[in-house]
């Protein structure tokens, strides 16, 4: 799963360089932060719509548009998704820690 996550960001790192026409990521990129976060909030809707039409097909279409939009998202910000990998595996020891606790 980490591969294609990796190579998804990779090939977005590319298109900030590139010329706005040059392709999609490239446009939106040049259209700003603004752009990049209404297109994941519209996706985010998309994937909660079709998650509740009970579509498994439709909610993995609309899953990969979201996740590649907040790809992007992130790279404007200038946040990883190894940064972002990291924080869960924090919280997933956070929550052992706490789950430990619990049994004792
Ligand atoms: N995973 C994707 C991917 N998912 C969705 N999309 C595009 O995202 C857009 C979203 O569709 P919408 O209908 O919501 O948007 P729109 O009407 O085109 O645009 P708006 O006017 O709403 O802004 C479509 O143009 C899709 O083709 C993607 N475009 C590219 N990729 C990946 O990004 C890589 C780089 O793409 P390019 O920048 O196009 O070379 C590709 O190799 C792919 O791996």
């Amino acid at each position: 799963m980490r591969d294609t996550l990796i190579r998804l960001a990779n090939t977005i790192a590319q298109r900030a360089d590139a010329a706005p026409d040059s392709s999609y990521v490239a446009s939106l990129f040049a259209k700003g932060r603004g752009k990049i976060a209404q297109k994941v909030g519209e996706e985010a809707t998309e994937t909660i719509i079709a998650a509740l039409s009970g579509n498994a097909q439709e909610v993995t279409a609309e899953a990969a548009d979201l996740i590649f939009h907040l790809m992007i998202l992130l790279r404007d910000a200038g946040v990883t998704m190894d940064d972002v990998l990291a924080e869960l595996d924090r919280r997933e020891g956070v929550s052992g820690l706490v789950e430990k606790a619990a049994r004792t």
